[in-house]
């Protein structure tokens, strides 16, 4: 069995092929932590049998063959939920490297348990689509879900949507405003998708940019003779990221539907969903642990591999918006924390050695996301755990509608729990990540708190710094729609509707 681990020629050494991968049957007890959910923390024990955890209280007694793992002066947390990756995704002319289980082994040795991953639709059809990013999980070796991106436009697709919805388990569709001539949808695009959305209760969501502009930008810097990777942020800038936010943002109020910005790079985009949430308006914004860890900078290294690391879209941007994107996430005007974990190598990112824009756009994240917000809001004092927790895990069950089987260390939650060390720290390497990147964005970046075991679905798959993982134990999520977002919703109609006046009558004119 143990050549089923090694083949996926994942990891360094032998630390990621085990040869006894527990069951998900056995029976552990979690000792003396301190169990932390969004709202509540408390000093208990948690007993976990067949992958759903049976018992939360002080002082649990079990027999001799139950699994004891001391978490005495530890915290007890929910495993991280990523809502936003891309594994084994097919961009730009290339694939990324992470593949469902390569991507998902990072996750784990990270303490994220679940990622939902955007299905792109092939040739347009949402069904195709689907069926291909179902035999890419099949290796799957953690729990994921499924956003879906829409492309185009016909009654096909919309017919699609509501097969997704109501059959396939998938509550939440992404529409590009960049990547013209590609991935991109205009406006009118936009509206019909928001109101499809609304139909079925699912989530839109949007990758905020000009891309009309962003394109302009992209021929100036090379007419220019700017090439490079800083030519990469320098056609993309933040005052565009703000203005497709701020045109999602209006339409979707115009439909009146919840929206769901991801990757929010910039105070730009951060202030107008401030403005938003403050007006009332439903409007969810995730920003990315590169947003929140890293400034552009990099882009401007004299060492090509470098620089072209950072390159992603938004781009990562000047020093300033990193703060403030942690402050919005501290003060609630951002509700969670993503990657968009997109590995390209540097053999890949070199496709864009004489032109930026052929440069893949992505950056890592899905196995340093849970330790790069701990050290950066909990331990500088910005957030309290129970705000990590909520940051990083319950938020995203909540808006995905998957709460509390998800997010929460509760009785009949599923067991996916992590041990996080406060006093214990890490240190990102490549040499030592579980990715099959060759580079990382956050080389030699050290922190404190250390995640030292994670259970998924009640198998302890991470412990002493090794991983036990076999594909294929990794499930679907199927996600419901109407979550939380869209209560009052249909009131909000109605009362509009209310308030229009009656048409007013006029006599026909006598010429
Ligand atoms: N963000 C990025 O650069 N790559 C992934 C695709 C996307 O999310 O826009
Ligand atoms: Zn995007
Ligand atoms: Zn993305």
């Amino acid at each position: 069995q143990s050549n089923q681990f090694c083949d996926a020629g994942i990891g360094h050494g032998d630390s990621t092929c085990a040869a006894d991968f527990p069951s998900s049957n056995s029976k552990l007890l979690i000792k003396g932590g301190t169990v932390v959910n969004a709202h509540h923390q408390q000093i208990a024990d948690v007993y976990v049998e067949n992958g759903i955890i049976l018992a939360v209280n002080p002082n649990i007694r079990v027999g001799d063959e139950v699994t004891v793992i001391d978490a005495t002066g530890k915290y007890v947390m929910p495993g991280g939920i990523d809502p936003h990756t891309h594994l084994e995704f097919e961009f730009m002319d290339t694939t990324t490297v992470d593949d469902f289980f390569s991507g998902q082994a990072a996750a784990l040795a990270g303490g994220t348990t679940m990622h939902i991953d955007f299905v792109i639709p092939l040739k347009g059809s949402l069904t195709a689509g689907f069926e291909a990013y179902e035999k890419k999980a099949k290796k799957s070796c953690m729990d994921y879900g499924f956003h879906m991106a829409i492309t185009k436009w016909d009654e096909t697709v919309s017919r699609e949507m509501e097969i997704m919805v109501k059959e396939k388990g998938i509550n939440s569709f992404k529409f590009f405003m960049a990547y013209k001539g590609a991935l991109m949808i205009n406006d009118e695009l936009l509206l019909e998708g928001l109101k499809k959305c609304k139909s079925l209760g699912a989530l839109a969501m949007v990758h905020a940019e000009n891309g009309d502009a962003v394109y302009e930008g992209q021929k100036k810097m090379i007419e220019l003779g700017i090439t490079g990777p800083e030519g990469h942020a320098l056609s993309r800038p933040a005052v565009m990221e703000g203005e497709a936010t701020a045109r999602a943002i209006r339409l979707a109020d115009f439909v009146n539907t919840p929206l769901y910005v991801v990757h929010v790079m910039s105070i730009d985009a951060m202030e107008e969903i401030a403005k938003a949430r403050k007006s009332g308006q439903r409007v969810i914004g995730e920003p990315v642990a590169s947003g929140l860890a890293l400034d552009e900078s990099w882009l401007w290294h004299p060492d090509f591999e470098i620089a072209a690391k950072y390159v992603m879209s938004p781009p990562i941007r000047k020093q300033g918006h990193d703060k403030a994107l942690q402050a919005a996430l501290s003060r609630g005007v951002l509700q969670l924390v993503g990657t968009d974990h997109c590995a390209f190598n540097s053999t890949q990112k070199a496709f864009g050695i004489d032109d930026f824009r052929k440069i893949p756009n992505g950056v890592n994240g899905i196995e340093e996301r849970m330790h790069l917000v701990w050290d950066i809001m909990v331990e500088s004092g910005q957030i309290s755990v129970t705000d990590y927790v909520r940051l990083t895990s319950t938020e995203c069950a909540r808006i995905f509608n998957i709460y509390p089987r998800k997010g929460a260390i509760f009785p009949g939650s599923d067991a996916d729990i992590i041990i996080l060390n406060p006093n214990s720290s890490f240190e990102i390497t490549a040499k030592s990540h579980h990715s099959r990147l060759d580079t990382n964005v956050y080389e030699g970046r050290r922190g404190k708190g250390k995640i030292e075991v994670t259970i998924a679905g009640g198998r302890i798959v991470w412990e002493n710094n090794e991983l036990k993982i076999a594909p294929g134990t990794g499930r679907y999520i199927q996600m419901p729609p109407y979550s939380y977002l869209f209560d009052g919703i249909d009131k909000k109609d109605a009362f509009y509707l209310n308030s229009l006046q009656a048409p007013v009558k006029r006599a026909k004119s006598s010429t």
